[in-house]
């Protein structure tokens, strides 16, 4: 397996330094002083260092302890600056800001999840997202004043003292500015397959990362359908080819770096030997010569070090990729000037909708009208795009023509926060956070009292279920764990429903999974949710909407037929055909001897 050459891009410095400062957030002018900081550090440790060569010209050959003393002294002083500066600029890691820059960098990239359209969200694989939230954030910032200290120890503290060599003999100063600068061109050749491998490593363990979750989220199911060992299968081989990539990112980045730091220790030699040589033929002074040694052999441990740990840049730089990436989802644009819808009836008119992924249209020129405080059902074959309807009023996307209208207002101009509060949804599928039973109904409505809390509980048929809990309203969710049925379930997101009081309500098939007693409940909890607003219900269950006050029949993204239940039953068209198979399903029913496979019979 060989590393692919095309569609991976080697980031030039210019962006990874950009994206640096968009990850470190309000502190970039901070990071910004202290990278600075350690430039000067380094090229005061150069000068430092370079105080050598008239320091050794003033001891040899016979010691002139005056004319040392000045040498001593600047020295002393460059190099006391140099560690108050990198003392000072290496605070932005020990002072916390460190720290605080990813905490800040996260919590952009959380509200980044909010801000992007949640279709654009659905398509990403969970673990991917966490990778990048903990792992690349951590891994883009946490390591960079380290390296940038050892970059800069290991480049500009050669280089200056190589420019004041040239002030004592330009021979030696250029061997040095031609040799030490050699590291920027042998980096650079060995860089991209490098980067490129550890890109594939940052993808490799984004796929591993979203294969574990995945797996330990559907190990109920898995072990339901006797499946666990297939899955463990996939993750086995995520686990193989993350192993792959990194046997492949050791041998591009081992044989590489061992080659950069034979030439670096060559280059030395070379730098020794040319010395010798100009001293053996009297042309240069040997104090410069000792002094030039002494500092060289000092380079060999920086240069080793940068050079074993320059990985790290390419794993910094796939992580800023990836946070770059998340980063760069446009959310959906707001239209100015904002409005506010004064009545709740809904329309959509001549909406087209097609998928990212799939690009295919899923709704066709679609126009409806939702009456203000009316119950419509939409009903129709799976995969007709009843769901994506209501994805669209709560603007989880844009349709790619046509509009939607609340009140008449295009839902584009009402301000996120607006739109949200004008719609509830309740949805098979039930997420109740790790808090307490008040908490997850609160949440509807932040500043609701306990007392309207238990209301909306008790108008949801939650009160008498959580009363019995062991800490009633306070039981912690992920105490009970899956102790709640999912028509409790059902009931609290009712409750939040309730508590939230929109005009609009979306209910997505919330009784589908549920056995008749719980669907008892619950409708009864639907029942008194409904009144007084603007209803969509999704049902397959047709008995379940037959009193709607519209029902709307959806075939390929468009409405094949509008009416009431009885004028649809009386058209005898595509409804009445769902209708009565629906009745001729009910009247099967399951014959079972212990000793026989089942058996459908029917009556
Ligand atoms: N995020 C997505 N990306 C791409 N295609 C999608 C996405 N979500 C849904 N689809 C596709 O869009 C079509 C309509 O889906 P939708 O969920 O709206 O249908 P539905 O009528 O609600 O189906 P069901 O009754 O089974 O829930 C389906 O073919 C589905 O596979």
């Amino acid at each position: 397996m060989s590393i692919p050459e095309s569609g991976q891009r080697i980031t030039p410095l210019r962006e990874t330094w950009r994206q640096l400062m968009i990850s470190a957030r309000s502190r970039a002018p901070r990071l910004r002083a202290s990278l600075m900081g350690l430039a000067a550090a380094a090229i005061a440790q150069g000068l430092a260092l370079a105080c050598l060569i008239p320091l050794f010209q003033a001891l040899m050959p016979d010691a002139r302890w005056c004319a040392a003393l000045p040498w001593l002294l600047a020295m002393t002083v460059l190099v006391l600056t140099s560690t108050v500066i990198r003392w000072w600029a290496l605070g932005f890691d020990y002072r916390g800001d460190m720290v605080r820059s990813t905490h800040e960098l996260r919590s952009e990239l959380g509200a980044q999840l909010r801000r992007i359209p949640l279709t654009v969200l659905q398509d990403k694989r969970a673990g991917g997202v966490n990778a990048t939230l903990l792992g690349n954030v951590d891994e883009a910032l946490s390591y960079i004043l380290t390296i940038a200290n050892m970059m800069s120890t290991a480049l500009l503290t050669p280089v200056t003292v190589a420019l004041v060599a040239l002030y004592f003999d330009w021979r030696m100063g250029l061997i040095l500015l031609l040799v030490f600068p050699l590291l920027i061109p042998l980096y650079r050749w060995r860089r991209p397959a490098y980067g490129r491998g550890m890109r594939m490593l940052a993808d490799a363990n984004e796929r591993a990362s979203a294969d574990i979750l995945e797996y330990a989220q559907g190990l109920p199911v898995l072990r339901a359908t006797c499946r666990t060992g297939e899955k463990a299968e996939r993750l086995h081989a995520s686990f193989l080819h993350l192993e792959k990539i990194q046997t492949i990112g050791q041998q591009k980045g081992a044989k590489p770096n061992l080659i950069l730091a034979t030439v670096m220790e060559l280059a030395i030699l070379v730098v020794v030997f040319l010395g010798v040589v100009f001293v053996a033929q009297s042309s240069l002074d040997i104090a410069v010569l000792a002094a030039l040694m002494v500092i060289v052999v000092r380079f060999s441990e920086p240069l080793a070090t940068f050079v074993l740990y320059s990985k790290v840049i390419d794993l910094i730089e796939a992580a800023f990729v990836k946070i770059d990436a998340l980063l760069g989802i446009v959310p959906l644009p707001q239209q100015v000037p904002t409005q506010v819808p004064q009545c709740f009836d809904v329309a959509l008119e001549g909406v087209w909708f097609a998928y990212a992924l799939s690009g295919e249209p899923i709704l066709r020129d679609l126009s409806v009208r939702l009456p203000q405080r009316s119950l419509t059902a939409l009903v129709g074959p799976s995969g007709s795009g009843k769901t994506t309807v209501t994805r669209l009023l709560m603007r989880h996307t844009d349709p790619q023509a046509g509009r939607i209208t609340i009140g008449g207002v295009d839902i584009r101009t009402i301000a996120p926060e607006m739109l949200n509060s004008l719609i509830s949804a309740v949805f098979q599928d039930v997420y109740l956070f790790d808090d307490s039973i008040l908490a997850n109904i609160r949440m509807a409505r932040p500043d609701a009292t306990d007392e309207e809390v238990e209301g909306a509980a008790r108008a949801a048929r939650c009160h008498e279920f959580v009363t019995r809990l062991p800490e009633g309203y306070q039981t912690r969710v992920g105490d009970i764990g899956d102790r709640l049925s999912g028509g409790e379930r059902q009931r609290i997101s009712i409750a939040r429903a309730m508590l939230k009081n929109a005009p609009i309500l979306i209910l997505d098939e919330p009784t589908a999974a549920l056995d008749t007693e719980s669907e008892v409940a619950v409708q009864a909890a639907i029942d008194a949710l409904v009144r007084e607003r603007t209803v969509i219900v999704i049902a397959h269950r047709l008995s379940t909407i037959a009193a709607a006050d519209q029902i709307l029949v959806i075939d390929e993204g468009q409405v094949v037929e509008v009416g009431k239940h009885a004028e649809l039953l009386a058209e005898k068209g595509r409804y009445a055909r769902m209708w009565q198979a629906q009745q001729s399903v009910k009247s099967w029913h399951v014959a079972c001897d212990p000793d026989q496979d089942v058996e459908l019979v029917g009556d």
